[in-house]
């Protein structure tokens, strides 16, 4: 593991590092949070997946977790959103696709099946490579994310409900193969035929069945991509004949930046350390 940077931050440490990935094929960075308390003890681990054209850096430097996470003993890991480097394909002038929109699912289609392996490596690699440098309990995880994040987080607690105990969402694309700003990705991704497309979006998740017992969601009402990207009362509408618990809760003049996000960082991590006890 290469040592980007390490530093003290409320008792604990804020450290990023990067290693080579197989399921990527190209080197990845990612940013660990871990409380004073991992010191003496394993610690519960909440992943926390970033949306379109973030790094690890954004939350780390926007998100204002580590004060509740120091205090609630909780380890916070945030990866990358996608595979990077010049080998690693790309659409320069789209935001939408290739780095920085990894959106959490494994390619189908060439060229982006070689490097864009991000299920597989949020789900599988990570774990497996963190859990040997940390002390993480890893049998106590909780997930969260914002917008394509958000997304990233509530499809793989739904199609991980024996691994996760937690999750949450700031301003997630529920359903995103529905939406303009995912659609045409998970196209290039995943090819046309849209029941790939389904293990990758919540709603279609929870009605082909996967079940999660609770998600909290806040959303801003004054966030631009509320109407076209996120709609979560479309997910409202795919749990209400169900057993899952939804917790929605809709925030007059937020929009859908860090702002927002780091306002109810708090009320998430008190959420997940809840669930994680
Ligand atoms: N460049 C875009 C705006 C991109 C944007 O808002 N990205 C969000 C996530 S959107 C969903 O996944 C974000 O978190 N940005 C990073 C930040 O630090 O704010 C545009 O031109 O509209």
């Amino acid at each position: 593991m290469n040592i980007i940077s390490q530093t003290t931050a409320f008792g604990g440490m804020q450290g990023v590092f990067t290693h080579e990935s197989d399921a990527c094929k190209c080197d990845m960075t990612f940013a660990v949070f871990v409380p004073p308390k991992a010191i003496k003890e394993p610690c519960p681990v909440v992943w926390y997946l970033s949306g379109l054209t973030c790094t690890h850096a954004n939350v780390m430097e926007k998100g204002e977790y580590r004060r509740m996470a120091a205090e609630l003993g909780l380890i916070v890991i945030c990866p990358d959103t996608s595979p990077r480097g010049n080998d690693v394909p790309d659409e320069l002038t789209n935001w939408q696709m290739g780095q920085g929109a990894g959106f959490y699912l494994d390619a189908t289609e060439r060229p982006w099946s070689e490097n864009y392996q991000t299920y597989t490596y949020i789900t599988e690699e990570l774990p497996a490579y963190v859990s040997q440098h940390f002390r993480m309990d890893m049998s106590r995880q909780g997930i969260f994310g914002h917008s394509m994040g958000g997304h990233g987080a509530m499809t793989i607690a739904l199609r991980n409900p024996d691994r996760f105990k937690s999750c949450s969402a700031f301003a997630p694309i529920v359903e995103p193969s529905t939406a303009d700003w995912s659609a045409p990705a998970f196209e290039k991704y995943l090819g046309s035929d849209r029941a790939t497309w389904r293990k990758y979006d919540a709603c279609a998740l929870v009605s082909d069945g996967a079940r999660f017992p609770e998600f909290l969601i806040d959303q801003g009402k004054a966030d631009g991509f509320l109407e076209s990207g996120l709609r979560p009362w479309l997910f409202e509408e795919a749990v209400k004949d169900t057993d899952i618990k939804l917790t929605l809760r809709l925030h007059e003049r937020y929009d859908h930046s860090y702002y927002f996000i780091s306002t109810f960082m708090d009320d998430h991590l008190k959420w997940h350390a809840e669930r994680l006890a």
